[in-house]
């Protein structure tokens, strides 16, 4: 498969649910999400001009709040997806027409967005095993980007 191992998707589901639990998940998807735009955003000052259509002019806004909880859900079923390459192959494909339509967005933004995420997860994480992760993550970007600039 080109997507990560059984072992490495297990460990990575498993840890995901730390931040993912429904008790947890409202709160931390949320604040996890907009830890994760701010360090982008800081990195990738260009960045943030695609987002114009989900008001990032106005970061706490309900509009880009809604925005990240569509990124934030979106990751979620795609790391419970990491058993079953087939199904997530299709939610990846899906996600990348819906990423190459969007003006500005590119590869390097999604490979800076795969280094936000390993670096801030350890911090939410117990246990974090960056092999694990890097080699499930990275197919997960690298296939919504699929077809970028
Ligand atoms: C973990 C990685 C990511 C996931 C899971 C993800 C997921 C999503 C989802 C589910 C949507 C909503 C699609 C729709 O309903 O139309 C979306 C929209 C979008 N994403 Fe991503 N995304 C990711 C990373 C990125 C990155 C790195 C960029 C570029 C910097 C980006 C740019 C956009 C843009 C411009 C939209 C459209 C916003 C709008 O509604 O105007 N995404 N993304």
């Amino acid at each position: 498969s080109k997507y990560c191992s059984n072992a490495d998707a297990n460990l990575v589901i498993n840890q995901w649910q730390q931040v993912s639990s429904p008790d947890a998940a409202a709160k931390s998807k949320l604040t996890g999400g907009q830890a994760v735009f701010k360090k982008l955003f800081a990195l990738a000052p260009g960045a943030v001009d695609v987002f114009k259509r989900v008001n990032v002019d106005n970061f706490d806004s309900p509009e880009f709040s809604a925005h990240i909880m569509r990124v934030m859900g979106g990751l979620d079923i795609l790391i419970n997806y990491l058993n079953d390459p087939e199904t997530l192959e299709q939610m990846l494909d899906h996600l990348a027409g819906q990423h190459a339509v969007r003006e500005g967005v590119t590869a390097a933004a999604f490979e800076l967005m795969a280094n936000v995420l390993i670096g801030g997860l350890p911090k939410v994480v117990e246990d974090f095993n960056p092999d694990a992760w890097s080699n499930c993550l990275t197919p997960i970007l690298n296939g919504i980007a699929a077809g970028l600039p």
